[in-house]
Order: structure tokens, then sequence, then C-alpha cells
């Protein structure tokens, strides 16, 4: 497995498989892998020839008061899992690489409708930054899949949308969530949490199983349901940012005649922002 730096060695590398009539896997990243992104990797072995991997903790997303210092950088450690997991290149640019003019001068891609509620209400810009990032990334790799995971409920449908709407000829794969034992959602970010703090993260996730637990039940009062659950992680400790049952195809607030339903979460426990989300089909 090679790790390279450089638009201009990636080019090279890759138009040596494409040559070679290889398929390219893409798993976008911002690095300090765990399963989950392993995960990813492994799926996009399974379908294309070559896998490449990018960690890029990309400045366009994050907003002026978020983590994008502290976002832990840990290259040298997932350099190691990537490898183990068969990845077959890791392309980790510095920012200047990726934005040479600046962030003010890049040429942005907005993808409407489905990046306004849920965290693109709270976190303005950041479905911009992303889809940016994105499409950046899809044409400097040119790949012929790249894999997603469904952690990130919003981004997938927001990059599938652009996929479309732009007709990239790129296969969009999500993947399913990989949790620890008790449920949490692995995420780079619950390294921030204290130790007292993780006791309580699972509360997120068995908040979710109760309220889909209720949809499966055939219940449609969603705004009663989605005031108990808030209460509920009020009572454990986090602060709500966002506990809204939608549409799973349109991330619309759900309509009682809708039979695919998901539950979207995001809560802050102590500074650190946890974001999950929970499918029902009724
Ligand atoms: N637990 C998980 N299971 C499956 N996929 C995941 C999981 N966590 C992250 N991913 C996916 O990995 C890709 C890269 O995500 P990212 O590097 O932001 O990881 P993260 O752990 O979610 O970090 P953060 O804490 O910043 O949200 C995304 O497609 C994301 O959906
Ligand atoms: C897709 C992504 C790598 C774009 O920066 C990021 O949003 C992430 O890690 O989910
Ligand atoms: N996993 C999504 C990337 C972010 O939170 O910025």
């Amino acid at each position: 497995m090679r790790t390279i730096h450089s638009l201009k060695e990636l080019r090279t590398i890759l138009r040596g498989y494409r040559r070679q009539d290889k398929t390219i896997g893409l798993v976008p990243t911002m690095g300090n892998l765990h399963e989950g992104h392993i995960s990813l990797v492994r799926k996009a072995a399974e379908s294309a020839d070559v896998v490449v991997t990018t960690i890029f903790v990309n400045p366009m997303q994050f907003g002026a008061n978020e983590d994008l210092d502290k976002y832990p950088r840990t290259l040298v450690e997932d350099q190691e899992k990537l490898e183990a997991a068969g990845n077959t290149l890791v392309f980790a640019p510095p920012v200047e690489e990726i934005y040479p003019e600046g962030l003010a001068q890049q040429t942005k891609v907005i993808v409407p409708e489905v990046s306004d509620g849920h965290c693109g209400a709270s976190r303005p810009g950041h479905f911009e930054g992303v889809a940016t990032v994105v499409t950046m990334l899809f044409n400097m790799v040119q790949p012929d899949l790249a894999v997603f995971g469904e952690k990130d409920f919003q981004q997938l449908a927001v990059i599938r949308k652009m996929t479309r709407d732009l007709f990239m000829p790129v296969e969009i794969i999500g993947a399913p969530t990989i949790r620890e034992d008790d449920g949490l959602a692995k995420s780079s970010r619950n390294g921030y949490l204290s130790a007292e703090e993780r006791k309580i993260a699972p509360v997120v996730f068995r908040t979710l199983e109760a309220t889909a637990e209720k949809l499966a039940d055939g219940r449609t009062d969603f705004h009663t349901l989605e005031g108990e659950a808030e209460q509920s992680l009020s009572a454990a400790g986090l602060r709500p940012d966002y506990f809204n049952i939608v549409n799973s195809l349109t991330l619309k607030p759900a309509s009682p005649d809708d039979h695919e339903l998901t539950i979207l979460v995001a809560a802050f426990l102590g500074t650190t922002r946890l974001i999950d989300n929970l499918s029902v089909t009724r």
C-alpha cells in the first residue's frame, strides 16, 4: 500500500491502473480511522480492483466555532489499519493541494433542499463544503464507485442527489453503521468524550430504538414522539440539537402514510456533538 500527498502523483498512479482496466473504488474520510471506516474500505474492495482512501480534514465543511483545529490527525495509525484492510492507495493531501487559491476563491457545489434541515440547519455551509470537496475528490480520482457510511445519513442523501443531478459517472454505495457493543455509533468524535460522558452516550441509540419501536407499532403522532425523545436525551444529560422523524427519501417531516421512515438525531454531550439515525419500514 502506498501513501501519497500530491495530486500529480495520484494522477500518474491512477493512469497506470486504468491502463490495466482496473476498476477504482473511493472511500473519502477525514482520518482517525475506526472500524466504521474500515468497513467502507472492505465494502469498496468487494466491488473494485483498487481502493483509494482519501484522508483530508476539509476546512470548507467546518463552521467558524467548530473543531477543525482539534480534529484528530493520526496518519501513521490510519495507514496501518488501511494496510490490514486491503486498501491499495492512501491520498492524504495538504490543504494547499486542494484549495491552492484559498477557500474564498473556491468554486462551490450547492445541493438544494436535502441539505437544508437537520445538520444543514445547525451547521450552515456544512453540506456545501462536503458537496464541493466530494466533487473535487471524484474529479481527482475518477472512481467507478464510492462508499459512504449511513451514519452520516443526510450526507449520503446529499451526495446521492448531487451525483444524480450532475450526471456524475460514479456509483454511490451506502454502508451500514458500525456500533460499539453498547450501541454507540463509532465516530472519531467519540474520542472527545470523558469517561463519564462515554457511559452516558449510548442513550442516543437507545432513544432511537425506543422511538423506532413506537413507529413500528403504527404511531403517527410524530411531534409527540420527537418531544418525548428529546426529553429522554435531556434527562440523561445531553443537549438535543434536533430529533426529527422524516421520510427516508426526501428527509422532509414524516407523514402518516409514509412507509420508509428515518429518525435523525444530533445531540451535544458536553461540547461533543454526536449524530446518529435509525430507519424503520412499516
Ligand atoms: N460508525 C460508522 N459506521 C459506518 N460508517 C461510518 C461510521 N462512522 C463514519 N463512517 C463513514 O466514514 C466516512 C468518513 O467519515 P468521517 O471521517 O467523518 O468519520 P466519523 O468517525 O464519522 O467522524 P466524525 O466524528 O467527524 O463524524 C463517512 O462516509 C462516514 O459516514
Ligand atoms: C465525506 C467527507 C470525507 C468529506 O469531507 C466527510 O464529510 C466525512 O468524513 O464524512
Ligand atoms: N462525518 C461528517 C463530517 C463532519 O462532521 O464534518
